[in-house]
């Protein structure tokens, strides 16, 4: 199976060269991306009888004037809005103009009140954005932003940056965006997911042989690509055979994060789950998870209890569980005191597939423990920036970039975490998980994707794979569980049924 991809604008831009010269006129895209445009105002805003459509000076207003004036010969009743200073500056957008003025269609100054109409037109700025919105460009955007008609965003909402999905100060909030030939990476991460209202593609009748390119693109996972790496389990399987994950965390105060990860666990399939955590937490974990074998450490020193027979965990008993494990989770509610960052070393050490969360992320950014081989790192954006010595900011604006230098810097896999979660490999490969929803925004939820990460390489899937696979589960069993009962108010606790039924879905 050849995964579907997202683009960038380098990629995008070399697919469009190749399209004109295959169709002889440059102009041919701008009028098939003027046409697709009105069939998604007929399709979505079938009786809208007015639009506004706001033009700039590039081939995104020059689009924007082909639909204006395919509306016009519609008969609908339309005005093209653009500012003093956005004359068409491209030969197409000049073309484009002149056919909608010479069919007599009506141009209004940009620069003062918007005229009402049912359905606005973003056609101000595609993946031709330069720079951020400011002086009146920013005040027509807010003034768009203000109106109550809804809003169709030509190939990228203005204002969002369509390689990062950065905002600015300020871009357009559209209802829909109709993107142009492919679907473009940065559309679906970080900011711009509160600015493009649906995402629908437009392809121009372009076949997928025409969107090869030389430039590196990004793996686009949606639900149904579970079913690639969970396949049905062999009929003469027993719980040796389906991995055995070592989940470390929980000092004082924190108990509830690992046994959140070691549920997650089992959930998604690892056949064995030991936990080592504080002796407090034992108990409570043994109640809500009697599968899991839970070895508790006492304060002081490192002396501990089982519900199995393995002892200590400082040193024997810990080794012991090291050279059973298939795969290891270090991290959730780990803190960073002495006995956390004793097992972390000891984890480091062993050379087993080990997923890094939470507190063990920390202590590696703060160079106490060197990042071990064998790692997948699954940070928010404030472990980013920390792994990466900069701020929330910094690694906010261009997620792909902060993915890519936290997997280069480690040599680890990435999952960085957020909405459209990114993957990177050490390599620079990235991969886009297109799935999850806001109420996954809640203390826990981190947790059970270390646990779903460490279940998966606990059974056999290798880093990047796990790594992928496993943030996919993750979001599409919120997704289902958000569908279930709504977003705000989901619980991490929540996402556990559907982590076995979404696991299971290879198998059906
Ligand atoms: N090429 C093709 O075959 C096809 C292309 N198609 C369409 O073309 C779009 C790309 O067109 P594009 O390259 O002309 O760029 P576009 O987004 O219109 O903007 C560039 C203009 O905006 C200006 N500008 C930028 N930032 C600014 C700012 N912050 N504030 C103010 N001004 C700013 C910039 O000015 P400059 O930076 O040079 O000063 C320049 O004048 C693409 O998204 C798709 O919709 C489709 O028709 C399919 C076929
Ligand atoms: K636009």
């Amino acid at each position: 199976m050849s995964p579907a991809v997202l683009h960038t604008s380098a990629a995008l831009r070399e697919i469009e060269q190749r399209a004109a010269l295959r169709f002889g006129d440059p102009f041919e895209l701008m009028r098939r991306a003027g046409r697709a445009a009105w069939q998604a105002v007929m399709q979505h805003w079938p009786h809208a009888q007015s639009l506004l459509v706001i033009c700039g000076p590039g081939n995104n207003g020059g689009d924007g004037y082909v639909l204006a004036t395919l509306a016009r010969a519609s008969g609908r009743r339309v005005q093209v809005c653009c500012l003093p200073d956005h004359e068409p500056r491209t030969d197409e957008c000049r073309r484009a103009r002149q056919e909608y003025v010479d069919a007599g269609g009506e141009l209004v100054a940009g620069d003062g009140a918007l005229p009402a109409a049912d359905l606005l037109v973003d056609a101000l700025f595609g993946i031709g954005l330069t720079r951020e919105l400011q002086g009146p460009v920013a005040a027509l955007v807010e003034r768009i932003n203000a109106l109550s008609a809804p809003v169709l965003a030509l190939d990228v909402p203005s204002g969002v940056v369509a390689d990062t999905g950065s905002v600015g100060s300020v871009a357009v909030m559209a209802d829909l965006t109709l993107e142009f030939i492919a679907a473009k990476a940065g559309l679906r991460t970080g900011g711009a997911r509160d600015f493009t209202g649906g995402l629908h593609v437009a392809d121009l009748g372009l076949e997928p042989t025409d969107l090869r390119s030389a430039q590196a693109d990004v793996a686009w996972l949606r639900a149904p690509d579970l079913a690639h790496w969970l396949r049905p389990r062999r009929r003469d399987s027993h719980k040796g055979s389906n991995g055995r994950l070592l989940c470390i965390g929980g000092d004082h105060g924190h108990g509830g994060a690992i046994m959140l990860a070691a549920e997650a666990a089992l959930r998604a399939g690892s056949g064995l789950v030991d936990v080592v955590t504080r002796e407090a937490h034992v108990a409570p974990l043994l109640t809500r998870l009697p599968e899991a074998m839970v070895h508790g450490d006492s304060d002081g020193e490192d002396n501990s209890n089982s519900n199995g027979d393995s002892g200590g965990t400082a040193s024997s008993g810990l080794d012991s569980l090291i050279s059973d494990a298939s795969a290891i989770v270090i991290g959730p509610g780990l803190g960073q005191g002495a006995w956390g960052r004793e097992r972390l070393r000891a984890i480091c050490a062993s050379g087993l597939p080990v997923v890094l969360d939470a507190d063990a992320l920390n202590l590696i950014a703060a160079g106490v423990v060197a990042a071990p081989a064998n790692a997948v790192l699954t940070p928010h954006p404030g472990e980013a920036a920390r792994l990466l010595q900069t701020g929330i900011t910094e690694v906010q604006r261009d997620r792909f970039a902060a993915a890519r230098a936290i997997a280069s810097r480690y040599q680890a896999v990435v999952v960085f975490k957020g909405a459209g979660t990114i993957v990177s490999e050490p390599c620079g490969n990235l991969s886009l998980i297109d799935a999850g929803n806001p109420g996954m925004a809640v203390g826990g939820m981190g947790d059970v994707l270390s646990g779903v990460i460490g279940a998966l390489l606990a059974q056999g899937l290798p880093l990047r794979d796990a790594a992928v696979c496993g943030a996919l589960l993750h979001s599409v069993a919120a997704d289902s569980a958000a569908a279930d009962g709504g977003e705000r108010g989901l619980l991490p606790s929540d996402l556990m049924c559907w982590l076995r039924c979404h696991a299971n879905r290879g198998a059906r």
